[in-house]
């Protein structure tokens, strides 16, 4: 099937999932219980899947029909079967072997089996190797024997696996020969296929309300001795023989590959939630007006108050900047994993350096931008008909799942000290590293030079990763690695995100000088890239300092050209969310409506509150006067 652009899947979308019988008529789920929340979102979900199934989507058009901005409206609570497609599937597409793949896919796409990625445990998430699930071989039976050995090694998280998946890879801990072999993903059956009871052996359950998201249907789940058939390891990677023998994978972390690629994921589709955000802000602040009346006798539109010009803008050139270089590591992602495949896993270890750095530097800042943008709605904002706490629930989750972000730029920063202190194999062309190994870019800073500011973002990067791997190299001659690590952790920290930092400029770099549709594009880009790059060195003064070349002359001339490029985009700040073609059921806000009609709709929501059925709610008479208050 040839793959659509993304505005054709948005026309796409317009038809099938705006008009989708079981689709098209939303209710609001605000004052709905947990369970009809629950069976709500998933009719929905089940929806959505039918809908992928029947079009026969590509791996690319699923990620857009799966994006935020579709499944805020198809699931506005979270989506159970996310993790049955975002993790489940592609981890049978990929590290079950051939004969796995056609032994259960056609049961996965008929619907019979729904999976989970139980990879979590309630002490263990980040330190995958600190795992406690085991499965041990049995040459005998030809089983594993799949055990928790106690509570605190109850798997705890895996999306879906609440009360919606009857299948789940779960990772655990391999004995055989009498031998640890380390974390490896099996396939198991949790619950009838028919019935839905959980099968024999397995306790399974869901963990309860959290911050948001709470439709994903998050559960926890215990083994007491299941059987599990030796063929329902997944194989493509190790392999366990019928006598119990073991052969390693090709590359020691493979098992680890579903990590990689819904770090991608995530990184690309935060975007979406702060697109969406950076929308509702926008039209508010056009529509709200406050404060002294001008000369014209109107009060000003808030959006011209400078200090609200600074809350919002930046945060859509950042959705240009973030959107494209996200893109950008999609395509290099799905390259990388062609090539691991056919056994060619060279560019393994930077690609995992530079998702987790990604994904960890595009959550960070979209829940910060997004909690930014809801503050610049003042008391609407925290509303959530708004949208806006919904949005920073999302973003902020990608913060700490797929790889808590600390621990994720500590994996970057790994790869980096061992770049720089050339201990790594060298770099591959086209690497995102090769700098670290040049002189550094002495462009003199201009302010207003786009490559100039590109030059010093490069410097920080550098500066930072070279200081950090020396102090590193000097306090490992007079203390253990584990403690010389952890002397480092804060300046590795920043190292990693000043690096993440510096990729995403330069590929945004290269896609404005590759556009070439139009001359007002171009010019619109560069403006975007500008208020980027400045507010960029606007929040990280010092470090533009310590180690970019800028002076503190530099630095105040880049907080008023900071302030100038904002005046200067800020006519086009409408435009340039539209430009996202949100239609406005998908953006599902009183405040961020295409129309601005936005206190008739603050009204029209709140007549939903039970609290304004009847006059007097019948809790007056029950609590209020009961306790003769
Ligand atoms: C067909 C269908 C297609 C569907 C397409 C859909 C697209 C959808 C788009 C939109 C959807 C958006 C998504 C929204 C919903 C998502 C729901 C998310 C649900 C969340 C799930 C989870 O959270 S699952 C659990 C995730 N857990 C973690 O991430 C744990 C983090 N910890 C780790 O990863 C590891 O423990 C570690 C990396 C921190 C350390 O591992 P370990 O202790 O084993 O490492 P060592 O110290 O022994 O070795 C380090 C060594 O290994 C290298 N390395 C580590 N990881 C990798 C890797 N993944 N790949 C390659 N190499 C790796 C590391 O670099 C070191 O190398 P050295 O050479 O030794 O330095
Ligand atoms: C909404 C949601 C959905 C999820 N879905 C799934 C799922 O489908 N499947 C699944 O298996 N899991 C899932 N998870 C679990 C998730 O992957 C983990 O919570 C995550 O990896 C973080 O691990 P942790 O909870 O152990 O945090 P911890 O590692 O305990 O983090 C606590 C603190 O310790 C710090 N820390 C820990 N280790 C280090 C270190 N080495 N160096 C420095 N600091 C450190 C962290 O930075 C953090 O500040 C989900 C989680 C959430 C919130």
């Amino acid at each position: 099937m040839v793959s659509r652009n993304r505005s054709q899947v948005k026309d796409h979308l317009g038809s099938k999932v705006l008009n989708h019988p079981e689709l098209r008529n939303t209710k609001a789920t605000e004052y709905m219980s947990h369970e009809e929340k629950y069976r709500y979102n998933l009719s929905r979900a089940t929806a959505m899947l039918k809908l992928i199934d029947e079009e026969g989507m590509d791996v690319n058009e699923i990620s857009k029909v799966m994006s935020h901005t579709v499944s805020g409206f198809t699931t506005p609570d979270g989506n159970p079967l996310a993790v049955h497609q975002v993790m489940f599937v592609p981890t049978l597409m990929n590290q079950a072997d051939d004969d796995q793949v056609s032994r259960w896919l056609g049961d996965v796409f008929n619907g019979t089996i729904v999976g989970t990625y139980a990879q979590t445990e309630l002490s263990h998430g980040t330190f995958v190797r600190g795992l406690r699930t085991t499965a041990t071989y049995d040459p005998a039976s030809r089983t594993f024997d799949l055990h928790t050995p106690d509570v605190s090694a109850a798997k705890w998280w895996p999306g879906g696996l609440g009360t919606t998946a009857n299948h789940a890879v779960v990772m655990a801990q391999l004995y055989t020969d009498g031998q640890p072999r380390g974390i490896h993903p099996f396939m198991v059956a949790i619950r009838d296929r028919e019935t839905h009871r959980p099968l024999p052996g397995i306790t399974v359950g869901e963990i309860g309300p959290k911050l948001g998201q709470n439709t994903l249907n998050n559960g926890y789940l215990l083994f007491d001795h299941v059987k599990v058939p030796r063929e329902n390891m997944l194989m493509r990677n190790a392999r366990v023989n019928e006598d119990g023998s073991y052969t390693k994978p090709s590359h020691q972390k493979a098992s680890y590959g579903t990590m990689v690629f819904t770090r991608v994921a995530i990184a690309l589709d935060t975007v979406d939630a702060l697109q969406i955000a950076a929308t509702i802000a926008a039209r508010y602040s056009i529509v709200r007006r406050q404060g002294e009346p001008r000369d014209d006798g109107q009060e000003p539109q808030i959006i011209d108050y400078q200090t609200q010009q600074l809350k919002v803008l930046p945060h859509i050139a950042a959705c240009y900047v973030l959107r494209a270089s996200t893109a950008r590591l999609w395509e290099h992602h799905t390259h990388v994993t062609s090539e691991v495949r056919g056994g060619d896993t060279a560019l393994l270890p930077e690609l995992h350096a530079t998702a987790c750095c990604l994904k960890a530097l595009v959550t960070q800042d979209c829940s910060e931008a997004i909690e930014a943008l809801r503050l610049s709605c003042g008391g609407h904002g925290y509303m959530t008909a708004s949208r806006l706490p919904a949005l920073y629930a999302y973003a902020t989750a990608g913060a700490t799942y797929e790889g808590e972000n600390t621990v994720l730029l500590l994996q970057t920063a790994r790869y980096l000290v061992k770049q720089a202190g050339g201990s790594h194999a060298p770099p591959a062309a086209g690497s995102a590293v090769t700098y670290l190994s040049r002189p550094a870019d002495d462009t003199p800073f201009a302010v207003g030079s786009p490559a100039a500011y590109v030059a010093a973002v490069g410097r920080v990067a550098r500066g930072r990763v070279t200081e950090v791997a020396a102090a590193l190299q000097a306090d490992r001659q007079t203390m253990p690695e584990a403690d010389a690590w952890n002397q480092s952790l804060v300046q590795l920290v920043a190292a990693a995100l000043a690096h993440g930092r510096y990729f995403v400029v330069r590929e945004f770099a290269e896609v404005v000088s590759q556009q070439s549709s139009s001359r007002a594009i171009q010019q619109m880009l560069q403006l975007l890239f500008s208020v980027y790059l400045a507010h960029a060195v606007s929040r990280a003064e010092g470090d533009f300092i310590t180690y970019g070349g800028l002076t503190p002359s530099d630095i105040r001339l880049n907080r008023r050209h900071l302030l100038r490029l904002l005046a200067e985009l800020r006519p086009h700040m409408i435009p340039l969310t539209d430009a996202f073609d949100l239609p406005d059921r998908l953006i599902n806000s009183t405040l961020g409506a295409w129309d601005g009609d936005v206190y008739r709709r603050m009204f029209e929501q709140a007549s939903h509150s039970p609290l304004n059925t009847d006059e007097v709610p019948a809790s007056f008479h029950q609590a209020m006067l009961r306790s003769k208050l």
